[in-house]
């Protein structure tokens, strides 16, 4: 028989995890897997289990839980030779993964989606020695949310509580960045936001071209500017024209270097990451993931 892990977060989205495990397994088992259910009680179990998921071969592993939990679950993987095909349920507020692979938001239809067997080839980011799903931000802005309470960054998001910090500034802090790459890019920014996937919090607009897994990091560069003419970006965003402003250097790149004379720290999937100089990668098509079937 085949060999299956679920790991669930009994505390993501009001709690709901534990009555939708039972639906995950029964379907797990009608597939043909022979399941063992795995549930986090704090930081860093997700990321445990699916290691031992990788280390004992099994075929299959589904994670439920909202960003936090999806996302330790890609890191346990992502660092292994051997990652097994992964499966995630929904159930958090934001659930950008979930989004930007057309993944019902739904824990029911999540879940039946597994039965269509269709598997998609999915790109992780690898910021120096952890990975990332979804973007990477560095900025006063970005670094402004690392002390905004959790239950706010939740419900807003990796970018919209970058996009409230923008709201909120006052005075704007450039600092000087230099990126190299296959195109190298230095001057005074704002903000430097690397994407992944077109759903950044929550939002489809921000990297309308960037696909899952077409290999590429989505580099915007929001050059320094009079905070007015700052804060007409946040349309600019809405309507997925940000690469288009001449406020901003966009590019794609497979793999960059970032570094500063300031003493920038990056936010990673909306968490506290390392401070610069940074090395992020796109490593493409990393996972095998089962998403619905494209009608
Ligand atoms: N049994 C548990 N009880 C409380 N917290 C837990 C438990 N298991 C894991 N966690 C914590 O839950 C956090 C991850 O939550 P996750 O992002 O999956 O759900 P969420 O916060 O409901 O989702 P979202 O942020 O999208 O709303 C991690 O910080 C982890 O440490």
């Amino acid at each position: 028989m085949k060999q299956a892990m679920l790991i669930v977060n009994p505390s993501s989205g009001k709690e709901l995890g534990e009555q939708y495990s039972d639906h995950a397994l029964k379907t797990m088992k009608e597939m043909g897997y022979e399941t063992v259910l795995r549930l986090t009680k704090g930081e860093g179990d997700a990321m445990e289990f699916a290691r031992e998921a990788c280390e004992k071969r099994y075929d299959f592993l589904a994670a439920m839980g909202g960003d936090g939990t999806i996302n330790e679950a890609i890191n346990g993987m992502a660092e292994q030779e051997y990652r097994p095909l992964f499966g995630l349920i929904p159930l958090g507020t934001v659930n950008d993964f979930a989004r930007a692979l057309n993944i019902p938001m739904k824990p029911e239809e999540a879940i039946d989606i597994f039965k269509q067997n269709h598997v998609q080839k999915t790109d992780v980011g690898k910021i120096n020695d952890r990975y990332f799903i979804n973007i990477v931000a560095v900025g006063a802005l970005a670094e402004a949310s690392f002390s905004t309470p959790v239950e706010q960054k939740s419900k807003l998001g990796p970018l919209a509580y970058i996009i409230e910090g923008m709201k909120k500034m006052k005075e704007k802090q450039p600092f000087e960045l230099k990126v190299q790459s296959e195109h190298d890019w230095e001057g005074e920014a704002l903000l430097m936001l690397v994407a992944l996937t077109n759903s950044v919090g929550g939002m489809e607009t921000i990297a309308p071209e960037a696909k899952v897994n077409d290999g590429q990091l989505h580099v915007f560069i929001i050059k320094d500017m009079a905070l007015p003419k700052f804060l007409l970006l946040l349309p600019k965003i809405l309507l997925g024209e940000l690469a288009e402003s001449e406020h901003v250097h966009y590019m794609k790149v497979t793999k960059l270097q970032a570094n500063s004379t300031y003493e920038m720290i990056a936010n990673v999937d909306g968490d506290e990451g390392d401070q610069l100089p940074i090395t992020i990668e796109n490593l493409k098509q990393h996972l095998n993931i089962l998403v619905p079937v494209q009608k």
